[in-house]
């Protein structure tokens, strides 16, 4: 149904954002939403942020477990910095694939705050990222801007001046998209729309592909058999069994050449004819 991204700096209020979210579609009576963050999947921050090898396979995991929820009818919150642009822009295709609505919300606080707030969490013993780590993630912040597709619509709050809950503007208009009101004017304000390339290829169940491949492999022996029979010489026509038109042949078409060609068909017939449409 729809994939919200929350984005921001660390520490910048985005898992009360994203509560706050819930709240309101809970009480909007919206589909029901399944929250995807590091705790959710056991992954312990510091641990998922300390390197590049790290922070690509937290990537990863994160939007496997987007791809696996999302669906027409589930509101998917991935509550996690989704600071690097690529990566949103990598969230924003999934949406289109499903077919779904997309939004973007932004917890807008500047770098003292929520280094101050990071510092509370130090102090009081809960979750908070180590100075290095915190120092790091903040300066490859890459801030969503709602002229790109993958940003848009984009929902702003600006942390520092108000604290989050379903009444403030931010989550309000994030409700009002996600239960069908739409926001006009942004690049977004629909379902999106998948297209041949974001679509994932349906693949044909094992069966009939094993009988796609056996009849293929049967053609490809008459073919061969005719050709050897008819002793180097061009074999025009060639009668592959009752009820079926013959095979026409312009010229001698060899075993490698065969072989290369029943690949080709039994890949092409196995993503198109025999899958099916929606
Ligand atoms: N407007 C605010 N006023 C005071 N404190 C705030 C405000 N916004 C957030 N905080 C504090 O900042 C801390 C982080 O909040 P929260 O966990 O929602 O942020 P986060 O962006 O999800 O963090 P993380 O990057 O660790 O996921 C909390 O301890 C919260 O109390």
């Amino acid at each position: 149904m729809a994939l919200v991204v929350m984005c921001g700096q660390p520490c910048s209020g985005k898992s009360s954002a994203a509560a706050a979210l819930i709240k309101a579609l809970e009480k909007a009576k919206s589909k029901p939403v399944s929250l995807i963050n590091e705790p959710s999947l056991n992954l312990d921050r510091n641990e998922s942020f300390k390197d590049m090898p790290s922070e690509k396979n937290l990537r990863g995991v994160l939007r496997s477990a987007v791809d696996r929820k999302s669906s027409k009818d589930a509101i998917v919150i991935i509550d996690s910095l989704n600071n690097i642009k690529g990566y949103r822009y990598e969230l924003w295709c999934l949406a289109r694939a499903a077919g779904i609505l997309y939004c973007v919300l932004h917890c807008d606080a500047g770098e003292e705050d929520c280094r101050a707030w990071n510092q509370l969490r130090q102090k009081e013993g809960a979750a908070s990222y180590e100075d290095r780590i915190f120092d790091d993630l903040v300066r490859r912040f890459e801030r969503p801007d709602g002229k790109n597709r993958w940003d848009s619509p984009l929902f702003e709050h600006k942390s520092a001046l108000e604290k989050i809950d379903e009444t403030s503007e931010a989550i309000v208009k994030a409700t009002a998209f996600l239960t069908g009101s739409g926001v006009p004017g942004s690049r977004n304000s629909g379902v999106l729309q998948p297209t041949v390339a974001t679509q994932t290829t349906r693949h044909a169940d094992t069966n009939s592909l094993y009988e796609l491949d056996r009849a293929t492999q049967e053609v490809m022996k008459i073919l061969v058999e005719a050709q050897t029979q008819g002793s180097g010489a061009v074999v025009r026509k060639v009668p592959i069994g009752d009820g079926i038109p013959e095979i026409s042949l312009q010229r001698s078409v060899g075993l490698p050449e065969l072989r290369r060609l029943k690949r080709t068909f039994v890949k092409l017939a196995s993503q198109t004819s025999l899958s099916g449409t929606d």
